[in-house]
């Protein structure tokens, strides 16, 4: 294995420390507590796990968490209702609506009806629209994060070529966005892209998020390249056993194959341990600056895009 491995769960830590420090100037010299509202509907068992993580790091860095757990079958109008509650606290900065939503509500209206000024996840119509026109905006946390872990292993990327697998509104277009801003040439393939294989392999910095576990092979990767593995995939894994029911132990991979990719590449992050504790730390950046913003005061360094 030649590849350097980014730890991103060491990067998330010097993020959240940058946070606490922020958030403890902003207590101690202007009396202001930033606070984020998490808001899940259901019952699913990994968004349970998220929500939790962001309550308790939010904590942990010093700021208020209020978290809404409402039950599955809760209405459009009484989600409405409470994300409009939410837009009119004064001690509310930051707002989180977990996704996937349950099949019944529409995300897009629930997402849009978020005060574009909290929407610390960076989904709202105007934040995406402000990003694409490279104006001041909220930045979604994931690929936000992808983009710090890139800037500090690469320095600048400008004229590199960057390849986004996945075109998704959450991580496949920010991303592109973001690494565009940054003066790449950007490419976003996808499930239709021909000579995928081809595309990835002139890539300087390769983004993967497509949700599909291993899609992407050593083979693809050129030599040298930055591989950035967003895809979080729970597998079967036979070769850990079974449980006391009977079913087989799983294990998380990304969409990338760790073992081959890693052979080739220059640098790679892992999965678990890469995007994924970024995606936590970013949003408690966003959170202080959003407060920040809310309150006209200067934003911190380096916790933006
Ligand atoms: N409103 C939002 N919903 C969702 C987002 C989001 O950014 N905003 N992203 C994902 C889920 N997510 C945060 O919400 C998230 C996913 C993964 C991780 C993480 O730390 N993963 C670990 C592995 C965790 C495990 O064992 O399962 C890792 O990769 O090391 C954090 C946050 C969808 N919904």
């Amino acid at each position: 294995m030649t590849a350097q491995i980014i730890d991103g769960k060491a990067f998330a830590e010097t993020v959240r420390e940058k946070v606490a420090a922020h958030v403890a100037r902003l207590k101690e010299v202007h009396n202001i507590t930033p606070g984020l509202a998490v808001v899940l509907v259901g019952e699913d068992p990994a968004s349970q796990v998220y929500v939790r993580n962001k309550g308790k790091q939010t904590v942990e860095c010093g700021m208020n968490s209020y978290e809404h757990k409402l039950s599955a079958d809760t209405s459009e109008a009484d989600l409405l209702a409470l994300i409009e509650q939410l837009n009119a606290d004064p001690a509310v900065h930051g707002i989180l609506v977990q996704l996937p939503l349950p099949d019944h509500l529409d995300s897009d209206l629930v997402i849009n009806s978020i005060d574009p000024a909290k929407d610390v996840d960076g989904f709202h119509i105007s934040n995406v629209g402000l990003l694409g026109t490279g104006q001041k905006s909220m930045v979604p946390c994931t690929p936000l994060g992808c983009l710090m872990m890139l800037r500090d292993q690469l320095g600048s990327l400008s004229g590199l070529n960057a390849v986004v697998v996945g075109r998704s509104n959450i991580v496949g277009k920010p991303m592109a966005q973001l690494l565009l801003r940054d003066s790449c040439t950007v490419t976003i393939a996808h499930s239709r892209t021909k000579d995928i294989e081809e595309v990835c392999r002139r890539a300087d910095i390769l983004v993967a998020a497509v949700g599909r576990p291993e899609m992407i092979k050593g083979s693809w990767v050129k030599p040298g390249a930055t591989v950035i593995d967003v895809g979080i995939n729970r597998v079967e894994a036979p070769e850990k056993g079974l449980r006391e029911d009977g079913t087989v132990k799983t294990k998380l991979v990304g969409d990338v194959e760790f073992d081959s990719a890693a052979a080739v590449a220059g640098a790679i992050t892992p999965v678990p341990g890469g995007v994924g504790p970024m995606t936590i730390a970013c949003l408690l950046a966003n959170t202080v600056t959003a407060a920040c913003r809310a309150h006209d005061l200067p934003e911190p360094d380096g916790l933006t895009a």
